[in-house]
């Protein structure tokens, strides 16, 4: 499997670089995709982190630095005023977030954001998660920009859902496939737009703090900045600790025209603990204006997860302890993800 290298000299570890255009390819082999699938099923087992490439068939690189532009114009053409129309309301969750307001372990992050999420019917702003998505007006062409972004996310999701599932053996033409598709069919995605500027030399915080993603894939598209984001790869001789865990904190830097792919923690349910949902950080030191994109892939609001037998029976026929007893509690992604998110502003 060919590695990226994004520290080479200084990375211990390299997380893998897939291409993935044989499942976004109709003509494609089956034996290219069974290769592909068990690339991936690799990364997600040993790192929860991966890069894709091969993804010009769904999104052009014209489409990849336009909709960073588009999300670059909203942090820093807009004027104070404006983006406060757009602040976060009575649903917790949709608008923007100035600088400092998100916290992540009880720190504010310093990075200011814009999330927008799967339109629900009945839109009710005093409902956690549930008011309507709050547009900014310029640049004019955002709203347009980013809503065909979101249609060509979702293609990538479902084609990593599908490498994933012939990864774990599923019979693709089986029961079990089709019901994992189905959860994700309405997936309730979040398209985040986020903005870094510098972290001041003496900042008690960082610019994102560690974090697992909560849901199914993280799709990251992020500006050439290198050195921010940073992914911790559990290991004994690691030099670092974080939650009470050895490891090491590996950059993740951007290659272009490849995506940094990572696990959620709906993974780990469904897979009984086999992919594990990694933390990760951001901290940027550099002197320019960072800008990420990353779309949450997740499972339907009302979706239940949990273990998936295809995992079980990975999980018995590989390990000859009794890990492949059901332990993984399921969950409702809707009901986990509120939680997560009434967690995630500052007191104010
Ligand atoms: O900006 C980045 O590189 C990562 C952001 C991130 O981890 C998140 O929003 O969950
Ligand atoms: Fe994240």
């Amino acid at each position: 499997m060919p590695s990226a290298e994004p520290n080479a000299g200084s990375a211990p570890r390299q997380l893998p670089l897939i291409d993935l255009s044989s499942f976004l390819t109709p003509a494609s082999s089956a034996s290219s995709r069974a290769a592909v699938a068990q690339e991936v099923h690799a990364a997600c087992a040993k790192f929860g982190f991966l890069y894709i490439t091969g993804l010009d068939s769904v999104v052009s690189r014209d489409e990849m630095n336009h909709a960073l532009a588009e999300a670059r114009s909203f942090f820093l053409d807009t004027p104070e005023r404006e983006k406060e129309l757009l602040k976060i309301k009575g649903d917790g969750a949709r608008g923007w977030q100035k600088l400092g307001e998100n916290v992540t372990q009880y720190k504010a992050d310093h990075h200011e954001g814009l999330d927008l999420y799967r339109p629900v019917p009945n839109e009710d702003s005093t409902k956690l998660l549930h008011g309507p998505n709050q547009w900014p007006s310029s640049p004019p062409t955002f709203r347009s920009t980013m809503e065909t972004w979101i249609e060509k996310m979702q293609v990538i999701g479902l084609a990593l859902m599908e490498a994933t599932a012939m990864g774990l053996g599923m019979d693709m033409e089986g029961e079990e496939w089709a019901e994992l598709k189905g959860l994700v069919k309405e997936s309730f995605w979040v398209m985040r737009c986020i903005g870094y500027p510098p972290l001041p030399e003496n900042a008690p915080g960082v610019s994102c703090g560690a974090h697992k993603d909560y849901g199914c894939w993280t799709l990251l598209h992020a500006d050439s900045t290198p050195g921010a984001l940073q992914v911790f790869l559990q290991s004994p001789d690691g030099d670092s600790e974080e939650n009470g865990a050895r490891g090491t904190w590996l950059n993740a830097d951007p290659i272009e025209g490849a995506f940094v792919v990572n696990v959620g923690e709906m993974w780990d349910v469904w897979t009984n603990g086999l992919y594990k949902a990694t933390l990760h950080r951001v901290i940027h030191k550099g002197s320019n204006y960072r800008v990420s994109i990353p779309f949450f892939y997740e499972p339907n609001f009302d979706a239940v997860i949990k273990p998936l037998p295809s995992a079980l029976a990975l999980q018995a026929k590989t390990s000859s302890s009794a890990a492949s007893q059901a332990f993984a509690p399921s969950v409702v992604y809707g009901e986990f993800l509120a939680k997560k998110v009434s967690g995630n502003f500052a007191e104010s």
